[in-house]
């Protein structure tokens, strides 16, 4: 008998709740079949708007993400492969950003924000942007620096990005992406990282900020590492991450499992794993087998009309792989996927895998239920706020 502790061992939510899920997410789920689960849909990845600083109410709910840095630097690819599945070589034919472009990224409770990707040759201070307000809404800034290029003038405009945006709101999470390390040897990448960091951190101490905390990250869109990185910045946007991870290490440990990650299976960012070591090789893996079950369910799975969903409750999958571990997925939400690497002799206890599954499952519905009040109470306030406000031509408005 597994050792979960009785929160963990109420009964399976019926569908009420399910439904409940999707009314206040407001999303279509994958029931649009394989292109509207590559391209999104209103709210899930294509909502891309331009910018609008009419209303500044608009983005309070959902926290923002930044992506700035030079002219070329990547920062459009990067959105395109991790948010749109676009492939690696066809961001060669992007052209240059030339406006501000915002994107909705609500794919689950979890993983909901806004993207902003500036035009490498915008003063981003320059006082028509409103940059104060961005910047009070933001929950993360990525600096993208490219590590094939001399990256002495981006390490300039890092330092006056970091130290302005840090004046505005101190709360941000300062995430420095060296870039486009496809490039670079193994030596090279780590003498590359080891060098900006240190500079970085010097200009930091030069101006007396050296409270400034900057993280930085190795990436490429020709590998993992981008969605890797991702993950990273993403997770530190979630409240409840503390509580996923401890949901995480209580199932691996009452279940015999070596590694589990959470899933946003639309963008393959891990919004949360238990809390022994990463290695890049078992995430590439797991991505690989989210790939795999929803390429097939979407050419196989689905009706001739297109319609059916290819990411549902039944959804699983079963790998044994030739080194005596097992990889097993399971869908925990029609937007989350947990997927375990299990040792051959554990999986034999399938029985105490699932049963503790479903009580895991049951623990993460009770989350997001939690999450989705907190986001519905935002949401509230501030549409109220937004009723307070008088119409432009100054007559009150009506009441709500
Ligand atoms: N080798 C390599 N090239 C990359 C990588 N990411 C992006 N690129 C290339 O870098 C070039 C510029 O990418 P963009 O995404 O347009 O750059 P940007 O920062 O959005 O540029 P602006 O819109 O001008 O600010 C493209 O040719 C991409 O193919 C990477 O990880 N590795």
């Amino acid at each position: 008998m597994s050792q979960v502790p009785r929160k963990l061992q109420e009964e399976e939510e019926g569908d009420e709740e399910e439904e409940e899920e999707e009314e206040i997410v407001g999303l279509a789920g994958y029931g649009d079949g394989a292109e509207s689960f590559s391209d999104g849909d209103a709210e899930s990845g294509g909502d891309e708007t331009f910018l609008d600083f009419n209303d500044p109410f608009s983005t309070e709910v959902k926290p923002r993400i930044l992506l700035m840095g030079l002219r070329r630097s990547g920062k459009s690819s990067i959105q395109k492969v991790v948010f749109h599945k676009m492939s690696p070589n066809e961001t060669l034919f992007l052209e240059s950003t030339n406006k501000i472009c915002r994107e909705d990224v609500s794919n689950s409770s979890f993983v909901n924000f806004q993207i902003w990707d500036f035009p490498g040759q915008i003063d981003f201070f320059d006082p028509t942007l409103c940059y104060e307000m961005i910047l009070r809404g933001t929950g993360a800034l990525i600096f993208v620096i490219d590590s094939q290029d001399d990256y002495m003038e981006a390490l300039a405009r890092l330092h006056l990005t970091v130290t302005r945006a840090y004046k505005v709101n101190p709360d941000i999470n300062f995430e420095i992406f060296i870039h486009k390390v496809d490039g670079l040897s193994d030596d090279h990448k780590i003498e590359t990282q080891r060098d900006i960091h240190q500079r970085a951190n010097d200009d930091l101490a030069d101006a007396g900020l050296e409270k400034i905390h900057l993280s930085f990250y190795l990436t490429s869109i020709y590998d993992h590492s981008i969605f890797e990185a991702f993950s990273k910045v993403v997770q530190k946007l979630i409240p409840q991450l503390p509580t996923l991870e401890n949901l995480l290490n209580i199932f691996i440990s009452n279940s015999g499992i070596e590694k589990a990650f959470l899933f946003d299976v639309v963008s393959k960012i891990y919004i949360a794993t238990d809390s022994t070591p990463v290695d890049m090789q078992t995430y590439e893996l797991c991505c690989d087998m989210i790939d795999v079950v929803i390429d097939i369910s979407c050419i196989y799975g689905l009706k001739d009309d297109g319609t059916g969903t290819p990411y549902d409750k039944e959804s699983m999958a079963i790998i044994k792989l030739n080194n005596t571990t097992v990889l097993y997925l399971k869908e925990v939400t029609k937007f989350l996927a947990l997927v375990c690497f299990v040792r051959e002799e554990s999986f034999e206890r399938k029985g105490l895998i699932d049963y503790n599954f479903h009580c895991f499952r049951k623990a993460i519905q009770e989350v997001f239920e939690v999450r989705m009040k907190v986001v519905r109470s935002r949401k509230h306030q501030s549409h109220v706020r937004k009723n307070k406000r008088p119409t432009p031509n100054g007559t009150p408005r009506m009441p709500l």
